[in-house]
């Protein structure tokens, strides 16, 4: 369920009236996605979705929305946010921060091939190179410093091994210097269900509300954990060559990320095991979170730290 907030037909025409967008034809809530309340608008003019945020305050939009709009103008197919009469992106709809964005057409594959695979590297190198002309700077919220936070928030619920699992690679994460690493934006959540392929083309990358500032490796670690590891975790070494070669032909990866490689895909497969923990144990009131696996990325995470170097690379 995802339309947390209603809104009626009336206060939407009425809202619409401030945008140059045409008048309401059809508004329909959409049935997936479990952190904003999110419609499909069509007017006179075209095809839109609109997002009321439920939880995110308002003060910390602006960098997501844009960055959409940023990334949007460089060719990308990411949901442009509409600007209203005022020349404003965001606006308040049924008491909430919310804004209209262009639908962007697709289905997501949940079992892409390598030649998916090698599209999507493609697609998120384009990403980072836009992304580093990108005027404001927000740190990855989460990043290093939420990490520290969240393992002291869900540690006293895990059992006993899970504690040394996580203690460990705390450690470990600590000790791995990131200096000599490119950084700029990143999305940071572009897991299969983000993307949008129409035919055989990506018709939309969504969902930026994780992006920040950090390592541009640990994007490519988060991406590869999610759409290269085969039913029992492990990487697939074809898929995973694919989606880095289709990024390293647009972005060349450098030494020293070929040398944080292993360390990177620990640290991804740490941060969605510390959030789908946090969700799982210390759930907010009035946090509307469809709680994932936790154990799912647990249990990368042991898989990544047993294959020590021995890893697929671009080579
Ligand atoms: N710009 C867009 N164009 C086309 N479809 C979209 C767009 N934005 C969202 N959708 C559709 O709406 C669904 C829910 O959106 P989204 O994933 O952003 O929800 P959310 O609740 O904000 O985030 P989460 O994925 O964390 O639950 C998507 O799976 C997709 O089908
Ligand atoms: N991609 C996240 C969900 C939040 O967007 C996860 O799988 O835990």
């Amino acid at each position: 369920m995802s339309v947390f907030t209603p809104v009626s037909d009336a206060a939407l025409s009425d809202w619409l009236a401030n945008y140059a967008i045409g008048r309401l034809v059809e508004l329909r809530g959409i049935s997936a996605g479990v952190q904003n309340s999110n419609f499909f608008v069509t007017t006179r003019l075209g095809r839109y979705v609109l997002t009321l945020f439920e939880t995110m305050p308002r003060s910390e939009l602006p960098f997501y929305l844009h960055l959409m709009a940023h990334l949007a103008r460089h060719g990308l197919p990411v949901p442009a946010p509409i600007a209203d009469l005022d020349n404003e992106y965001l606006g308040t709809l049924s008491g909430k921060p919310a804004v209209l964005v262009r639908r962007l057409s697709g289905a997501s594959d949940m079992a892409p091939d390598a030649a998916r695979c090698r599209k999507m590297g493609t697609m998120l190198a384009g990403l980072h190179l836009a992304g580093q002309r990108f005027g404001r700077r927000q740190l990855n919220p989460r990043g290093a410093q939420w990490r520290e936070r969240t393992a002291e928030a869900v540690r006293p619920y895990l059992v006993a091994d899970e504690q040394r699992l996580l203690d460990a690679e705390l450690r470990f994460q600590a000790s791995i210097d990131v200096s000599a690493l490119p950084e700029g934006v990143i999305h940071a959540d572009a897991f299969r269900d983000n993307v949008l392929w129409d035919e055989d083309q990506i018709g939309g990358v969504i969902d930026f509300y994780f992006a920040g500032n950090d390592a541009l490796l640990f994007d490519l670690a988060v991406t590869v954990n999610d759409w290269c590891s085969q039913p029992g975790g492990e990487l697939n070494a074809e898929r995973t060559r694919a989606l880095l070669r289709g990024y390293h032909a647009e972005r060349p990866l450098t030494a020293a990320e070929r040398t944080a490689w292993p360390a990177m895909l620990r640290a991804a497969a740490l941060r969605f095991w510390l959030s789908r923990a946090e969700d799982f144990h210390l759930p907010r009131s009035g946090e509307m979170v469809l709680v994932k696996d936790p154990n799912e990325y647990r249990d990368l995470l042991h898989l990544r730290i047993a294959a020590g170097d021995s890893l697929p690379w671009v080579d």
